[in-house]
């Protein structure tokens, strides 16, 4: 499980880091394994930060973030159970290398003592277990590759570790729409083997496919979170609205959410209860409860 409690990321920033910027504040939500939590939010709301934090990339300024119970401790046994897959492929792999070299060095570092017949089979399975043929796809360079071939090739290689959770950032975001589908149904393979997983993406459509649970988060705030059925029957943060309905249209140029954060009422609702959530009905949480005072700024 992991669960993230008031978790904070402040960032020095300004000339000679004089400032700071505070791109995640007071997150709380968990992830039970076998769930898949979409996060989602406009570019700069603070998905990355989480998903870095959540991979012991980025340290936590204060909060608290653990996995089944333990602190986010990177190392060789932390990475066993926790791996990220990131929007970029290509940057992943280096391109003298053969692209199975990834599986190569997984061996080196985690399982040394494995015999060569016994790696190549479990290399083998977790090939076909991304739905990809071993003979397609193994001894070739990247250049050789697609992007969907190549992403699937670092989720088999989280595969031959021990992985409790996995971390995808904006992985569909490079992929045609076909290809994208075949790799969020693997991603319900792997939450069906009881796998969390942290989905980062600014689509929210993509974002509801999979998810049991929905994230909404601006400016490094969750603006409404839960349930992802009721949070898209129902949205109730006027935020979370604007964004339903910004589907792109190609006429007409997309048009970002207000502010809301004047809204008295939200700041009114985070100091009476800490986090600030409301619950709207059961699994269904908003961050400002007098939701038509803060859309009279989106009116
Ligand atoms: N290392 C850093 N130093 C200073 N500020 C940072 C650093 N990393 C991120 N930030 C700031 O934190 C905020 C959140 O950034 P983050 O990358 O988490 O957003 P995001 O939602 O993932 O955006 P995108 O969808 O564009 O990737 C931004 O204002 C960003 O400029």
């Amino acid at each position: 499980m992991l669960t993230l409690d008031r978790v904070t990321k402040t960032f020095r920033a300004g000339a000679f880091g004089g400032g700071s910027v505070t791109a995640v504040d007071r997150v709380s939500f968990s992830a039970a394994p076998g769930e898949l939590v979409s996060l989602i939010g406009e570019s700069g709301s603070g998905k990355s930060t989480i998903g870095r934090m959540v991979l012991g990339l980025t340290e936590v300024t204060s909060g608290s973030l653990t996995l089944d119970g333990e602190q986010v401790r990177p190392g060789k046994d932390f990475y066993r159970r926790v791996q990220g897959v990131f929007q970029d492929p290509f940057s992943c792999y280096n391109p003298v290398f053969k692209a199975d070299r990834v599986f190569a060095l997984v061996r080196r570092a985690y399982h040394p003592g494995v015999g060569d017949k016994e790696w190549a089979d479990r290399v083998e399975k977790a090939v076909r277990d991304v739905r990809l043929d071993p003979g397609q796809v193994l001894g070739r360079y990247p250049h050789q590759l697609s992007g969907g071939q190549l992403q699937r090739l670092l989720i088999a290689r989280a595969l031959l570790l021990d992985l409790r959770f996995l971390v995808a950032d904006e992985i569909t975001s490079m992929l045609d729409a076909s290809t994208r589908i075949d790799v969020l149904n693997l991603l319900a393979g792997l939450k069906e083997r009881g796998l969390g997983v942290l989905y980062i993406t600014h689509d929210l459509s993509l974002g509801t496919y999979l998810a049991e649970k929905t994230v909404v988060l601006r400016n490094g705030r969750v603006v409404e979170h839960g349930d992802t059925t009721k949070l898209f029957a129902n949205p109730a943060h006027p935020y979370t609205r604007t964004l339903l309905a910004a589907v792109p249209r190609l006429n007409q140029p997309w048009t970002p959410a207000e502010p809301v954060e004047s809204c008295a009422y939200h700041d009114a609702g985070r100091a009476a209860s800490g986090g600030g959530l409301h619950e709207t009905e059961p699994g269904h949480f908003v961050a400002c409860a007098q939701l038509p005072a803060c859309g009279r700024n989106l009116a």
